[in-house]
C-alpha cells in the first residue's frame, strides 16, 4: 500500500484512496503550489466543489502539471443552488468549462437537500449516461436518503463523502456503506486539526515517530476509509502523505476509536434536507 493506491468502486472505475481536498484553498492560498507538491509526493485525486469557487484555479493547476488527463482523478460537486434537473446539468457545464475538462471523475450531490431530491439524482445519471461524469456520489448522505435514493435509482452513489474523525467515527453509516458497496470517503479526516491534540493520538504518534495527523491519517487508512486532508502549506501535504511506512496495532485502532464524542464540524445532514438547503457556511 502507498499513497497511489486505489480502491475499488462498484461501477468498475477506481479512486486513489487519498487525495488532496480544497475547501478554502484558492491561489491567494499558493493553490498552485499546493497542486504541484501534491503531484510531487503521489497524490492523484483532488477534491473540489462549485461551492469552493476555485474550480477554475483547481483546473489552472492540473494544466500546469503538463500530465495526462487520466493520470489525475477530480471529484466536484453540486452546490445546493444548483439543484434540481435544469439547475444541476447547466452547472456541471460550467463546472467542465472551469475546470477545462471533458469529464470529471466523480460528481457529487454536495448535501441532501428533499425538494430537488430525485430530480438532481435524474440529472446526475444523464450526465454520467452522456460521459460528462465517470462516478456518481453522494456527500453527507446519511443512511435514511440512501435508503429513500434506491427507491428511485437506476444507479446508486459508489461513493459517500462523510464528516468523519475520531470525533465523529460514524460506525453505523459506515457499515451501511461497505454492506451497501459504496465507498466511505472521510470530509475533515484531521477534524480541521481539532483532533490533534487528544493525548492518545499524541502518544502513538511519539511511539512511531510520527506527528498526530498523521497517525489520524493512517486510523483512517486502517478502517478502510479515503482520506482528503487539506492544508495551505507544502510541507504539510508532504507529511500527510508519509503515512505509508507504519501501521497501528488493533489496541490503538480500538483506543482512536474511543475518542467518538459525536461532535460535528458541521450541521447535522437531516437538518441540511429538511431545511432545503442555505446551509450558512464559514
Ligand atoms: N462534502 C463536504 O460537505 C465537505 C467536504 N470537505 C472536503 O474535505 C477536505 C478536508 O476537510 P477540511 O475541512 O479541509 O479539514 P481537514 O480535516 O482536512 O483539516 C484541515 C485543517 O487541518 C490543518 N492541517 C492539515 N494538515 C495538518 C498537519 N499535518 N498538521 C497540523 N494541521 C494540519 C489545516 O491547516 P493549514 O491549511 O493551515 O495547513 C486545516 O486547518 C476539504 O478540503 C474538502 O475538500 C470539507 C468539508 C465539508
Ligand atoms: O467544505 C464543504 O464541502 C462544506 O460543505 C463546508 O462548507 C461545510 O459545510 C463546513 O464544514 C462548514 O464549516
Amino acid at each position: 500500500m502507498d499513497i497511489t493506491t486505489k480502491l475499488q468502486l462498484a461501477d468498475g472505475y477506481q479512486m486513489p484512496q487519498q487525495g488532496l481536498g480544497l475547501y478554502k484553498v484558492t491561489d491567494q492560498d499558493n493553490l498552485t503550489e499546493v497542486v504541484k507538491t501534491a503531484w510531487d509526493t503521489g497524490y492523484r485525486l483532488f477534491d473540489t466543489a462549485q461551492m469552493y469557487q476555485n474550480e477554475a484555479e483547481v483546473g489552472n493547476a492540473l494544466q500546469e502539471l503538463g500530465v495526462s488527463r487520466e493520470d489525475y482523478f477530480v471529484t466536484t460537486k453540486v452546490a445546493e443552488s444548483n439543484q434540481g434537473y435544469d439547475a444541476t446539468l447547466a452547472s456541471v457545464e460550467q463546472s467542465l468549462k472551469d475546470l477545462q475538462m471533458d469529464y470529471v471523475d466523480l460528481l457529487m450531490v454536495h448535501w441532501p437537500l428533499h425538494e430537488q431530491f430525485f430530480d438532481t439524482w435524474r440529472a446526475f445519471e444523464r450526465l454520467q449516461a452522456e460521459g460528462l461524469v465517470k462516478s456518481l456520489g453522494t456527500s453527507n448522505f446519511g443512511m435514511i436518503h440512501l435508503q429513500y435514493l434506491a427507491t428511485q435509482a437506476n444507479e446508486m452513489p459508489v461513493v459517500n463523502q462523510i464528516e468523519n474523525h475520531p470525533h465523529l467515527v460514524q460506525p453505523e453509516l459506515r457499515d451501511f456503506l461497505r454492506e451497501n458497496n459504496i465507498v466511505t470517503q472521510a470530509w475533515a479526516p484531521l477534524g480541521r486539526g481539532s483532533v490533534l491534540e487528544e493525548p492518545v493520538i499524541v502518544e502513538i504518534a511519539k511511539k512511531y515517530h510520527k506527528s498526530p495527523a498523521q497517525v489520524v491519517l493512517r486510523w483512517h487508512l486502517a478502517n478502510g476509509t479515503s482520506i482528503i486532508p487539506k492544508s495551505v502549506h507544502p510541507q504539510r501535504v508532504i507529511e500527510n502523505g508519509d503515512i505509508y511506512d507504519f501501521s497501528l496495532t488493533i489496541d490503538e485502532i480500538i483506543a482512536i476509536d474511543q475518542l467518538n464524542n459525536f461532535t460535528r464540524i458541521s450541521q447535522e445532514p437531516e437538518q441540511v434536507y429538511e431545511r432545503g438547503g442555505q446551509y450558512p457556511h464559514h
